[in-house]
C-alpha cells in the first residue's frame, strides 16, 4: 500500500493536512465504505455506469473551462511519464464527473468496461468508495488500490488521486491515475501530486497576473521550482492568496493569512519594497519572513490591463482585482451563443443560424413566450459579433412611458422642452452607434413611433428633439417579441413595413417545456445558484413534478422557483417537494394558470388539455400519499408537501371519501 504521509510542500487540502495531521489510510477507506453503504450501494451489483448527455458534458466542461484548459498540458506531460504502464490520466470537476482522460490503448478497453470516461459520474454517491471520490470526499491525496474499491466490478484497478485546489483554497477538482492493480507503482502518487501542484500554480499565475506577486523559498536554488512559494498581494500590500508551498513556509493557511498584509509578513512597506527592487537591479532579495526564517525572492509586478478571468478571493473589497476578474468570467457563461448550446435540437438550431449570419448585421427578429431567454440571446448575439467592444443597448418598447419614449429614443438638444436637461442629452439609440440597438417587445411599441423609428433605421441618422441637426447612427439591429405581429398588421396597430426592415432572420425560441435539455437547464440554474459548492440535486419525485409543469414562464419561472427552493433545501443535498413554493403546487393544478401564451395557445389545444390533466392528477396523488402518510392530519401533511392547508382543502372533493380526519 502506498504511503499516505504528506510531501514537503505537497499537495494537501488545508495547511493542517500539509503538515502531516492526517488520518491513517485504513481508516480513510474504512469511512469510505461506510458512506458508500450509506448511499445505498450495493458492492456485488454493476451500477449505472451511462455517461452524461453529450450536451450536459459540454456544459460541465464549459463551466470547467480554466481547470481543463491549465490541466491538459500538465497531462499530457503526466500521461508521457507513465506510458505503457496499463494507466490512464484522468481530470474531474470538484463533483467527480470524469471531464478529460489520456490512457494507454491496451488500458482504455478495460477501462472503458467501467466507464472511465469522460461524462462519467465517479463521485462516492455514485461509484462507493474510489480514489476520485474518496479523494474529493475527504479532500486529500487518497491511493485506492485492489479490494480498497468498495464495488467489485472496479477491484482490478490501482488509482491514486488528489483534489486540485483553486488559489484561495477551494477544491475546483481532481487529478487521478488509474491502472491496471498488478501495474501499481509506489511513485504514481508522487507524480500525480507535483502534476496537481503544477495546474495549481498555473491557476495562481492565471488568476493572479495583474497583482503584485512575491515568489520565494529559504534556498535559492527552489526559486523558479515547483518548491518555490507564491504569494499575490494588491498594489497597496493586501494580502490577497498563497500557493501551499508559501503557506507551508510563513506556518499559516490563506485563510489565517486574509489578516496579513505585505507589512506584517515580510516586515517592510511596499514602498520599501519597490525601493529595495531598485537597488537589487533585478537579483533574489534577502527578506525575513514574520517567523524569523530568512528567504530569497523574487517580486513580479505588473500594470494593471483589462480584466482577466480567474476566482474571487474570498473576503476581498469591492475594487479589488479578483471580484472584478470573476464578474469578467461570470458574463460569458450565458452570454456567448456557444454556451446556451445545452443540447436542445431547435435551440441548436437557431444558434446555428445566428452564427452563420454573425457579423453581416442582417437584423434578427426573436420569437418567443415570456422567460425563454430572448434578452440573453440578443446579448449573445451582440457578444459574438464584431462589435462586441462597443455599446449593446437594449430599449423595451413596452415599459418606457409614452410620453418620454421619444425623447429616451431619439434624445433632445438644450431647452427642447420644460424640464429637459439644460445641455441635452443624446437618446438610447445615438448611444448604441457602433454598437447593437436591442428593441425588446417591439410589439408594444406605439404606432405613432414605429414611422419614426422606420426613418432612422433606414437613414441610418437621427434628429433629436428640438434640434435641426443630424447625427449619424451606425447600429445592428436585434429586436425581440413575444407576440405575433401578423395579426397585429392586419389590425393596423404594427407598420408592414418597419416589420420587414426588422425581420432579417427571424428565429424562434421553443418554450421550456417544448425543449429537451430540461435536466441540463436545470443543472445549469442550481450550479450558477450554489455558486461556489455542490449544485444540490432534484429529488426524483420533484423532477416527475417539474417534468409534467407547463412552464407558462419558461426559464425565468424555473430560474425563480430554483431560487427560492435552493433557499429553502439549505444545506441539503437536494431539493424536495417541501422545499417548492406553495404556488408552484397550485399552478400544477390549476389548467388556467398553466394555459399556453398566445402564440401557441391554439397549436395543440387537445395536447395541453391532457398535459394539464395529467398535472392535476399528479398534485392530486402527491396529497393523496402525503395524508396517508399523515393519517389523514392536514397541517401535517400540507408541511410535508409545503404547501398551505388551504390548497389541500381546495382539493376535498376530489380526495378519496374518509381520507381527511
Ligand atoms: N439558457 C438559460 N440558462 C440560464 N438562465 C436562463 C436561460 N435563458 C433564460 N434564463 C434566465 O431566465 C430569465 C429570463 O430571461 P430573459 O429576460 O432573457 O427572457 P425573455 O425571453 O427576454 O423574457 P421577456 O419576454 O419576459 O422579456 C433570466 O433570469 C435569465 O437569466
Amino acid at each position: 500500500m502506498a504511503d499516505l504521509s504528506p510531501l514537503p510542500g505537497g499537495p494537501q487540502s488545508t495547511l493542517h493536512a500539509s503538515l502531516g495531521v492526517q488520518a491513517p489510510h485504513d481508516d480513510v477507506i474504512r469511512q469510505a465504505h461506510h458512506r458508500s453503504a450509506a448511499f445505498g450501494l450495493d458492492a456485488h451489483e454493476r451500477p449505472d455506469f451511462a455517461p452524461l448527455a453529450p450536451g450536459w458534458l459540454a456544459t460541465v466542461r464549459e463551466e470547467n473551462r480554466l481547470l481543463y484548459q491549465h490541466a491538459s498540458p500538465v497531462m499530457e506531460t503526466l500521461h508521457e511519464q507513465i506510458a505503457n504502464t496499463h494507466s490512464m490520466v484522468l481530470l474531474t470537476s470538484r463533483s467527480g464527473l470524469i471531464l478529460h482522460s489520456l490512457g494507454d490503448a491496451d488500458f482504455l478497453e478495460r477501462a472503458t468496461k467501467v466507464a472511465l470516461m469522460p461524462g462519467v459520474d465517479w463521485s462516492e454517491r455514485s461509484k462507493g468508495t474510489n480514489a476520485v471520490g474518496t479523494a474529493l470526499a475527504e479532500e486529500r491525496a487518497v491511493v485506492v488500490h485492489g479490494r480498497d474499491h468498495y464495488l467489485h466490478a472496479n477491484q482490478f484497478l490501482t488509482c491514486s488521486c488528489t483534489p486540485i485546489l483553486d488559489p484561495y483554497g477551494k477544491v475546483v477538482g481532481a487529478l487521478d491515475v488509474t491502472g491496471d492493480e498488478r501495474s501499481y507503482h509506489q511513485h504514481t502518487m508522487a507524480l500525480v501530486r507535483m502534476s496537481a501542484q503544477m495546474i495549481e500554480n498555473r491557476l495562481f499565475a492565471h488568476a493572479t497576473q495583474d497583482s503584485m506577486r512575491l515568489y520565494f523559498h529559504a534556498r535559492a536554488e527552489f526559486l523558479g521550482t515547483l518548491m518555490e512559494g507564491i504569494a499575490a498581494f494588491t498594489p497597496d500590500g493586501r494580502f490577497l492568496c498563497a500557493n501551499r508551498s508559501a503557506q507551508f513556509q510563513l506556518g499559516l493557511s490563506n485563510s489565517a493569512l486574509r489578516a496579513h498584509t505585505f507589512a506584517s509578513l515580510f516586515g517592510l512597506s511596499v514602498s520599501q519594497l519597490h525601493d529595495g527592487l531598485r537597488q537589487a537591479a533585478g537579483q533574489p532579495l534577502s527578506l525575513c519572513l514574520h517567523n524569523g526564517v530568512t528567504v530569497v525572492a523574487q517580486v513580479r509586478v505588473r500594470p494593471a490591463k483589462s480584466l482577466v478571468q480567474g476566482w474571487a478571493a474570498p473576503g476581498a473589497s469591492a475594487g479589488a482585482a479578483p471580484p472584478a476578474a470573476a464578474m469578467a468570467q461570470a458574463r460569458p457563461a450565458l452570454s456567448r451563443l456557444r454556451y446556451l448550446n445545452t443540447g436542445d435540437p431547435q435551440l441548436a438550431a437557431v444558434l446555428q443560424k445566428l452564427q452563420r449570419v454573425q457579423g453581416s448585421d442582417i437584423p434578427v427578429m426573436i420569437l418567443g413566450e415570456t422567460g425563454t431567454g430572448k434578452d440573453l440571446l440578443a446579448q449573445a448575439i451582440h457578444n459574438d459579433s464584431p462589435r462586441a467592444a462597443r455599446p449593446f443597448v437594449s430599449i423595451n418598447c413596452a415599459s418606457i412611458p409614452e410620453t418620454l419614449i421619444e425623447s429616451e429614443l431619439f434624445g433632445y438638444e438644450e431647452g427642447a422642452f420644460t424640464g429637459a436637461r439644460r445641455r441635452g442629452a443624446p437618446g438610447r439609440i445615438q448611444q448604441a452607434h457602433g454598437g447593437t440597438l436591442f428593441l425588446d417587445e417591439i410589439g408594444d411599441m406605439l404606432i405613432q413611433l414605429q414611422a419614426r423609428l422606420l426613418r432612422v433605421l433606414q437613414e441610418r441618422r437621427v434628429t433629436p428633439l428640438g434640434s435641426s441637426k443630424e447625427y449619424e447612427v451606425d447600429v445592428a439591429l436585434v429586436c425581440a417579441t413575444n407576440k405575433n405581429l401578423k395579426p397585429l398588421m392586419a389590425q393596423g396597430l404594427f407598420r408592414e413595413d418597419l416589420y420587414y426592415r426588422l425581420n432579417g432572420l427571424v428565429v424562434r425560441l421553443p418554450a421550456l417545456r417544448e425543449r429537451t435539455d430540461f435536466d441540463v437547464v436545470v443543472h445549469k440554474i442550481l450550479t450558477k445558484l450554489c455558486s461556489g459548492g455542490t449544485p444540490l440535486r432534484l429529488s426524483p419525485q420533484v423532477l416527475a413534478l417539474f417534468h409534467r409543469c407547463r412552464w407558462p414562464g419558461n426559464v425565468r419561472q424555473l430560474h425563480n422557483l430554483l431560487r427560492t427552493a435552493v433557499v429553502m433545501a439549505g444545506a441539503g443535498p437536494c431539493i424536495d417537494i417541501e422545499h417548492l413554493p406553495d404556488d408552484f403546487f397550485d399552478e400544477l393544478q390549476d389548467p388556467d394558470a398553466s394555459a399556453a401564451p398566445q402564440q401557441t395557445a391554439s397549436a395543440e389545444p387537445a395536447r395541453e388539455a391532457a398535459a394539464g390533466a395529467r398535472l392535476q392528477d399528479v398534485a392530486l396523488q402527491a396529497m393523496v400519499e402525503a395524508l396517508r402518510q399523515c393519517h389523514g392530519n392536514v397541517s401535517q401533511a400540507a408541511r410535508l408537501l409545503g404547501v398551505s392547508r388551504n390548497t389541500i382543502y381546495r382539493k376535498k372533493d376530489r380526495l378519496p371519501p374518509g381520507l381527511l380526519s
